[in-house]
């Protein structure tokens, strides 16, 4: 049988990690799975059929690999890519796929030997849960993908990354890793940051009502705080890296929450009304525009 990747190596075999693998596997589009990770998520990852083979050094785990694709938490993306370099065969691609991307990307691209390239890239998919337990083959179907490559990267390898992500069904679109990190701060890390604190903020409330509160805590809360059950490593690791980003956006929704509570306190019915109505109407505008968010 020829296969689209004869050989791959997935760094970091969690959900995305192994849900890059089984999407590749349950295609019948690659040979053999080397995974490199923690002795325990490997064991998970080998008993589950995720990989074939399973190693602990990375160095050790590239070896005979055609693709390599890295996707341990995003602290770990650039030192994990500068280890592997020299190590890596002489036409591999790398991508990874870390959810911030400006300065990894600037990293990893300049560390690659000649011949070999690395496709920063970005699936916006995925769920609140992690580890590969949680991975399946169809995580990516229906998705888009972003690949933020500099000009210095070859466009055969850009082609082959976008390749690769078509395979496991997702639609891929290119960006400058900087204004990537601006947009994912808006639409995604923004309200992930909001679910988190909205959940501490009912937590810290005094004992007696604090019980009654998430008691009767419905679907509503369930909609908006589903992202607060994510990976704490994850989350942490992306506000360090996007730092100025997300502190932009933080600001301009401060500045909103301070005109929404001065509303409130006023008991101005036409302003909160307003606030309301532009926002509802937003929100059904870009259902309407974005299958993603119908489900679809
Ligand atoms: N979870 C999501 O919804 C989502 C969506 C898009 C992108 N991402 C990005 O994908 C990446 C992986 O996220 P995930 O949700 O799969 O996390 P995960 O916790 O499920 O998996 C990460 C894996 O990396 C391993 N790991 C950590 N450091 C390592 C190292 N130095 N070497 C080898 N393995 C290491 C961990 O043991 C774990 O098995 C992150 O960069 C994240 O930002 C996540
Ligand atoms: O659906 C979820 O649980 C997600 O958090 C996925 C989600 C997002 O949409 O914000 C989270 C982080 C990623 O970098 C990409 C996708």
């Amino acid at each position: 049988m020829s296969f689209l990747i004869k050989r791959m190596t997935v760094i970091g075999v969690g959900l995305m990690g192994g849900s890059m693998a089984l999407g590749l596997r349950e295609r019948d589009l690659v040979g053999e799975i080397i995974g490199v990770d923690r002795r325990s998520a490997l064991d998970a990852a080998l008993e589950l059929g995720v990989i074939d083979h399973a190693h602990t050094q990375a160095e050790e785990g590239v070896k005979g690999s055609s693709l390599v694709v890295v996707a341990t938490p995003v602290s770990a993306i650039a030192p994990t890519v500068k280890s592997i370099a020299a190590h890596l065969e002489p036409d591999a691609l790398v991508i990874d796929m870390g959810s911030v991307k400006g300065s990894i990307v600037k990293q990893c691209e300049a560390w690659m030997p000649d011949g070999v390239n690395f496709v920063g890239s970005h699936p916006i998919a995925g769920r609140e849960h992690s580890g590969v337990r949680a991975a399946y083959g169809d995580l990516f179907d229906g998705s888009r993908t972003i690949l933020t490559p500099s000009d210095s990267v070859s466009s055969a390898a850009v082609e082959r990354a976008k390749q690769i992500w078509e395979a496991v069904g997702s639609s891929v679109e290119i960006m400058d890793a900087q204004y990537h990190d601006r947009v994912l701060a808006a639409t995604s890390h923004l309200p992930h940051l909001m679910a988190y604190n909205v959940v501490n903020t009912l937590s810290d409330l005094e004992d007696d009502i604090r019980a009654e509160v998430f008691r009767y805590a419905a679907s509503g809360f369930r909609d908006f705080t589903r992202i607060a059950s994510s990976d704490p490593v994850m989350w942490r690791d992306i506000c360090i890296e996007n730092r100025d980003a997300i502190l932009d956006i933080l600001d301009r929704f401060k500045n909103d929450l301070e005109k929404l509570s001065k509303r409130v306190a006023e008991g101005d019915m036409d302003g909160l009304y307003g606030i309301f109505a532009r926002s509802r109407a937003t929100r059904a505008r870009v259902l309407e525009e974005n299958k993603i968010l119908r489900g679809e």
